[in-house]
């Protein structure tokens, strides 16, 4: 997967809460303050209220007695309270008294207030007008209002911190644990567990879920890979013995079970090697089974097997195991390996197995055969070839038939 999309989520969530939490904070202060800004022009109401219901008799009785002296020091009085800039008394005989900054006058809507006669009855004495003095109100209000936005900031920071911090812990990490056990896992290392360290909790979320699906999952693999790897073992050591008998079956007679003449041709050339590397013994010799065509046509063709097996079975009984080999070479013929062995010990043995084979078989229907064998045995000689070898040792038995049969010449 490509790494530069990548964002962990818990980083994309607290974004999210952050920015959500910025935008409810700033509404919130809003809202906040609006009702600070109403509530503090009510306070400013109230204690213009209170100021002039407390002066408004004072100058009503200062009007009436024509005490002009007393008159001004009351407006004074007024304009002396820290939320009122600007206060004009208009007297009804035409006198006007003022105090504070003019200026306001024309900043800002007056607030108006008629003089009662201090008995209530008749025309009003005169009008006061008040301007308040907004630097105050100003003030008030803009403490009200950074104290609110200074809280929910300081709420909201507080607030995502936490979230951030539990994100990371309870989130980031173990999702940042599994990426980095499902990009490292290998099929050396499929047993390596899922390690996420996490703090213990009462009860299993999804990330629990998640771990325990990975710990499944890899026990399966592992179990289908050991089921995988019996299974080619298995399939294996079929192979090796199906080739083994394949082999077998490439190298050997069918009827006789000793070797073949491919056999012949494959390993005779290595002894020949040996010998002349080694400069030791080596000889051949050659068995014909004498007159066995009229065995076959007396007895029959499936009696002739069983006697070609009988005469391959004594041969092999005469021979040193794993050493001497016996190959069928064709039909009734019959090639004895003798490694080790000079002219004088295989002609030895060629007698021994001509005596053999000379013995009557008797086949399974209770019949008798009487067979012989004739045989020709040639030593290597230094520097001789295969072909050379076994010429020589097929004239020997050449010569053996040509001397009456069953016997042995070398
Ligand atoms: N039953 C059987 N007979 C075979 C087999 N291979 C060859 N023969 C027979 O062996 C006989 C060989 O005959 P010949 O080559 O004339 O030789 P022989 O009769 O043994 O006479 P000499 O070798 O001269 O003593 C033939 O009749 C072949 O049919 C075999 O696998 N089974």
């Amino acid at each position: 997967m490509k790494t530069a999309n990548y964002r962990p989520l818990a980083h994309v969530l607290i974004r999210r809460i952050v920015l959500l939490a910025t935008a409810c904070a700033l509404l919130l202060s809003v809202v906040q303050g609006v009702l600070t800004y109403r509530q503090v022009q009510q306070r400013f109401e109230a204690t213009l209220q209170d100021i002039v219901s407390s002066n408004l008799p004072m100058l009503s009785v200062g009007i009436w007695d024509i005490e002009t002296e007393a008159v001004r020091r009351q407006v004074e009085t007024i304009v002396a309270k820290p939320e009122i800039g600007y206060a004009r008394l208009n007297v009804a005989t035409g006198q006007v008294f003022e105090a504070g900054d003019a200026a306001l006058l024309r900043a800002q809507p007056l607030r108006r207030f008629e003089i009662p006669p201090p008995n209530n009855r008749g025309e009003p004495l005169g009008t006061l007008l008040i301007a308040v003095q907004p630097a105050l109100l100003y003030q008030a209000l803009t403490q009200a209002l950074l104290a609110v936005f200074i809280g929910y900031l300081l709420l909201t920071l507080l607030i995502c911190s936490l979230v951030a911090y539990v994100l990371r812990r309870e989130v980031e990490r173990p999702l940042r644990g599994m990426a980095d056990f499902a990009s490292r896992l290998a099929p050396s290392s499929l047993t390596a567990p899922l390690q996420l360290s996490r703090p213990a909790r009462p009860h299993h979320d999804e990330i629990d879920l998640v771990a325990h699906g990975f710990a499944t999952l890899q026990a399966a693999i592992s179990r289908h890979i050991d089921t995988l790897d019996q299974q080619v073992e298995e399939r294996t050591r079929q192979l090796d013995a199906a080739l083994s008998d394949i082999r077998e079956l490439s190298i050997r007679d069918g009827l006789t079970g000793c070797y073949n003449r491919a056999l012949l041709s494959e390993r005779l050339p290595s002894e020949l090697e040996r010998a002349q590397r080694y400069r030791r013994p080596l000889a051949v010799v050659f068995c014909d089974a004498d007159h066995f065509k009229p065995v076959n046509d007396r007895f029959g063709h499936l009696a002739g097997d069983e006697v070609l097996r009988a005469i391959a079975q004594r041969i092999s009984s005469q021979l040193r195991q794993d050493i001497d080999w016996v190959v069928r070479f064709g039909g009734e013929e019959f090639v004895i390996v003798l490694p080790e062995t000079d002219l004088a010990a295989a002609l030895v043995t060629a007698e021994r197995l001509r005596a053999a084979i000379s013995t009557s078989v008797i086949l399974a229907d209770g019949r008798t055969v009487q067979i012989t064998a004739s045989l020709g045995v040639a030593a290597f000689q230094s520097g001789e070839d295969v072909e050379s070898l076994l010429n020589r040792a097929d004239t020997q038995l050449y010569l053996a038939k040509q001397g009456g049969r069953n016997r042995v010449m070398g």
